[in-house]
């Protein structure tokens, strides 16, 4: 039977060839690029919701479509739009949003199921891991969409601002899997790329517990990825995000939080106590947390202004900068070898002499 969990992630943002992927040279070449924003977060945490209320936000863009938008674009309807939305989640059964790129085209998730023989995450996994291989095909058309065709000059404004991706509500189906990996890399190697973790707010108002592990959740997917996160606490139409933001700046105050919960006595909440010291670095370097309410709409700009930054700055400074380190370190490393190589052959050449 065919494990999802079986393939081995490559190392993010390394590339095999040693090569700097495209958006380095978009960059500086000063390109108007799309930013991508990888929606993820617990399940039922208001990611669909949150991505569909965005989509809204962004039909009236901010700067009009000129004549060469519509050159660009398929269709002058197509022009109009400044959000581009790709559908990672194989299982949903219906999307509230216009989706542009949907798996559910490719893979056939019950189909996983039955041929398979797998409960429905391993479907979900299996499902993702079948569509990795083919997301060189999404890549080329998101580059198509996002590149101005010649002779416009780079900067034209083609009206796609925006790549939203929604990914499934079991979060470690895509955070933890070879095919996750794989396909935010090839996102972050064309576009600059924002994780925006989406958290429950009312869930983290009735239990710190559940604040502490949405910010884990949230810290290991940051380190693994390298990428800029946003922590985007949803659903404030029910209650204030200001809370969490205080249990982030003020230790003393989740501690104080920790005490007035029943379910933080014993194991489990000194476990909690332990861990907020360890997040307290976590927290203090990274500033991109924002407060939405997905229903509303309350926040969007907040969202945006916040997205903007992650994606043309942090993007730049932190994870390029990191990638061009690591691939300079690779090649040193294979440098290294090939002259340890030489320096054998030499030794051998000698001896046989
Ligand atoms: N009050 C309120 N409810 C919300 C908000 N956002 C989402 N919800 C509700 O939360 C529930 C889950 O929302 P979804 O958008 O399906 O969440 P999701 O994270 O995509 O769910 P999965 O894909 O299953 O993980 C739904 O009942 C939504 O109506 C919000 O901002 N305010």
């Amino acid at each position: 039977m065919e494990s999802a969990s079986t393939t081995t992630a490559p190392p993010f943002g390394e590339t095999p060839s040693g090569q700097l992927p495209p958006i380095v040279q978009r960059l500086e070449r000063g390109e108007k690029t799309p930013i991508c924003v990888i929606m993820v977060g617990m399940a039922g945490s208001g990611k669909t919701t949150l991505l569909t209320q965005l989509q809204r936000s962004l039909e009236t863009p901010s700067v009009p479509p000129t004549p060469d938008d519509f050159v660009a674009a398929d269709t002058a309807a197509d022009a109009k739009m400044a959000s581009y939305v790709v559908n990672l989640d194989p299982a949903t059964l219906s999307v509230p949003y216009e989706v542009s790129i949907d798996i559910r085209d490719t893979v056939d998730y019950k189909q996983v199921m039955q041929q398979h023989k797998l409960g429905p995450n391993g479907a979900i996994m299996t499902s993702l891991n079948l569509f990795a291989t083919k997301f060189d095909q999404v890549m080329t058309l998101l580059e198509k969409r996002a590149t101005p065709p010649e002779p416009l000059p780079p900067q034209s404004q083609i009206g796609m601002d925006y790549i939203l991706v929604d990914t499934p509500g079991q979060i470690e189906a895509f955070t933890w899997s070879a095919s996750g990996a794989i396909m935010s890399e090839a996102l972050a190697s064309a576009f600059p790329t924002v994780l925006c973790f989406v958290v429950d707010t009312v869930r983290c108002a009735s239990s710190p517990n559940t604040f502490m592990s949405n910010m884990l959740y949230a810290c290991s997917m940051m380190y693994r990825t390298r990428l800029p996160l946003i922590v985007c606490f949803n659903k404030t139409d029910v209650v204030s995000h200001e809370f969490c933001l205080e249990w982030m700046r003020d230790h003393d105050a989740f501690q104080e939080a920790l005490d007035d919960v029943s379910e933080s006595a014993g194991f489990y909440g000194s476990l909690t106590r332990s861990l907020a010291l360890v997040l307290d670095e976590f927290y203090s370097s990274f500033a991109n947390a924002v407060g939405v309410s997905a229903v509303t709409g309350d926040g969007m700009d907040d969202f945006w202004k916040t997205v903007e930054k992650a994606g043309r700055q942090d993007f730049v400074l932190d994870y390029i900068e990191d990638l061009k380190n690591r691939i300079e370190e690779q090649q040193a490393r294979t440098q290294a070898m090939a002259r340890v190589s030489l320096s054998r052959l030499q030794r051998d050449v000698d001896a046989a002499d």
